[in-house]
């Protein structure tokens, strides 16, 4: 102990510019070096999330497969697509995926907002035919895409039921780890002042935090709080912070990386609860993590700003993300409309790409909302903590596009990237399923403007501005080998 206390302290003897300028030498060859054995044991996916990564130069979006181009410029660039028509159009298995037998003018009449304008819009931007067929993909065996599963309208009761319903308890969010979320949601509470029943000098919109400053227990929060407010102002929390110091907050997660090699030398801390039920290198499998305790220097944050601090939450089962497995005895009901939306897709699927499973066995049991800010990204990982793995996983996606690159068995496959879009169903089932896959990029200016704002729909306001710089991802999985679950639908 004592010569390594030694070994760091000052060299006694001065030493020469010479010498100096050695040692300077030195350091940056080693630095050069490191940099090299770093790039050279880079995997293809770690490869392919950097590119995507890396803020300048901007990535080329033109490489990822889109699976909306019109089918001979899709199947021209990409002929390994394979394209089907899937078994049982999704309207004629439930009306929740949105009517299509409809024109656009039906489907504008549904969100109630007929105008010319919306017509013309919806017409643009969503194609109804596109959802007749299945999309898969040589490299990808098990990968069955159905691009605008969704209509507009159908599409935004989901999304709201994302922000309003599902939010809330009995499901539980990374928000619950730091602080005391009322049952009403802080949705809700963010609802109450966008309308004008209540305002910021209410205290009681603020949600309070679990652990208190002086609490030494504390302090080991999630990482994505790097926008933290200082001690000083924690010392109030007993009442409504500063309302310029949380102007000034602006709630975002730390920002990307700029460019590639900043990506590398300093990692994302965002999300970091993800790479962990992934069995990244950093948590290995098997090793079973204590719960993260509540952090004193999280902030206390006006609801609008602490609903954009939201990254999860969880349905039916409850995950256990330290330990990657799930809460068999913690059960929340999973929402009626989802078990039916998930089991639909299932049957409109059956009997396609060979890896099919009956839609009578399925049964949603446990289910991720991923919201993510324009800067997070989820960082590669496998979803293998469900004991049946032969049932799919059935994702769906809303809000801004993003890069969902989609990789193998391991990191050395390299992944293809996915341009996923808002109203995309995409399902993993087979080979697929256990298939590396990540988020590295959420892409700005990309939301399609049915949800964006429009003065002939003031209801919508308050989704169009949480969307304006967010993507909700909602996928639900089959824990148990049919028949051995407990039922937990609403
Ligand atoms: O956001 C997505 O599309 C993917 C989410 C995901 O992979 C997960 O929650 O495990
Ligand atoms: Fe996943």
């Amino acid at each position: 102990m004592a010569s390594n206390a030694d070994s760091t302290k000052p060299l006694q003897k001065p030493i020469s510019n010479r010498q100096r300028k050695q040692l300077e030498r030195q350091a940056e060859r080693n630095r050069e070096l490191a940099a090299q054995r770093q790039a050279t044991t880079r995997t293809p996916f770690r490869e392919a999330e950097l590119a995507f990564l890396a803020r300048l130069p901007p990535p080329d979006y033109s490489k990822a497969l889109n699976f909306r181009l019109p089918r001979e410029e899709l199947l021209q660039k990409n002929p390994k697509v394979k394209i089907v028509p899937i078994t049982k159009k999704l309207d004629q298995i439930s009306p929740l995926f949105g009517l299509r037998s409809d024109t656009a003018t039906a489907t504008a009449a549904a969100a109630g907002t007929v105008n010319e304008r919306v017509e013309e819009v919806v017409e643009n931007e969503w194609d109804s035919s596109l959802s007749e067929y299945a999309y898969m993909h040589d490299d990808h065996p098990g990968l069955i895409y159905i691009p605008a599963g969704f209509t507009p309208s159908a599409q935004k009761e989901l999304i709201r039921n994302c922000l309003a319903k599902y939010s809330r308890h009995p499901n539980k969010s990374n928000l619950d780890t730091h602080y005391i979320v009322p049952d009403e949601g802080v949705w809700q509470l963010h609802e109450k002042v966008f309308k004008g029943e209540t305002t910021l000098e209410d205290p009681s919109v603020f949600v309070q935090k679990r652990a208190k400053v002086d609490d030494q227990a504390a302090g080991y929060g999630s990482d994505d709080d790097s926008d933290d407010e200082d001690n000083n102002n924690s010392k109030d929390k007993h009442g409504p912070p500063d309302a310029k110091k949380h102007k000034e907050s602006n709630g975002q997660a730390a920002p990307a990386p700029k460019s590639a090699t900043e990506a590398v030398s300093k990692p994302s801390s965002i999300r970091t609860l993800v790479p962990i039920i992934a069995g990244s290198p950093t948590v290995p499998d098997g090793v079973p993590k204590a719960d993260l305790g509540p952090s004193a220097t999280v902030p206390i944050l006006p609801p609008s700003q602490l609903f954009r601090k939201m990254r999860w939450i969880t349905l039916g089962y409850q995950y256990h993300w330290p330990s990657k497995t799930y809460h068999f005895d913690q059960n929340a009901p999973f929402p009626s409309e989802l078990c039916e939306l998930s089991k639909g897709v299932v049957e409109a699927i059956e009997g396609i790409g060979g890896y099919s499973y009956p839609s009578k066995d399925f049964v949603a049991e446990a289910g991720v909302i991923n919201y993510y800010q324009l800067k997070d990204r989820l960082m590669g990982h496998v979803d293998r903590s469900e004991l049946n793995k032969t049932a799919p996983l059935v994702s769906f996606s809303f809000g801004h596009s993003c890069i969902y690159l989609l990789g193998g068995p391991d990191r050395e496959t390299a992944p293809t990237p996915i341009l996923l879009q808002s109203g995309d169903i995409l399902v993993m089932t087979g080979p697929c399923r256990a298939a590396f896959h990540g988020v590295p990029r959420i892409i700005e200016d990309t939301l399609p403007s049915y949800l964006q704002k429009h003065e002939q729909e003031p209801g919508w306001d308050i989704c169009a501005d949480y969307l304006a710089e967010a993507r909700i991802n909602l996928n639900i999985r089959q824990v148990f080998p049919p028949g051995q679950a407990t039922p937990s639908q609403a």
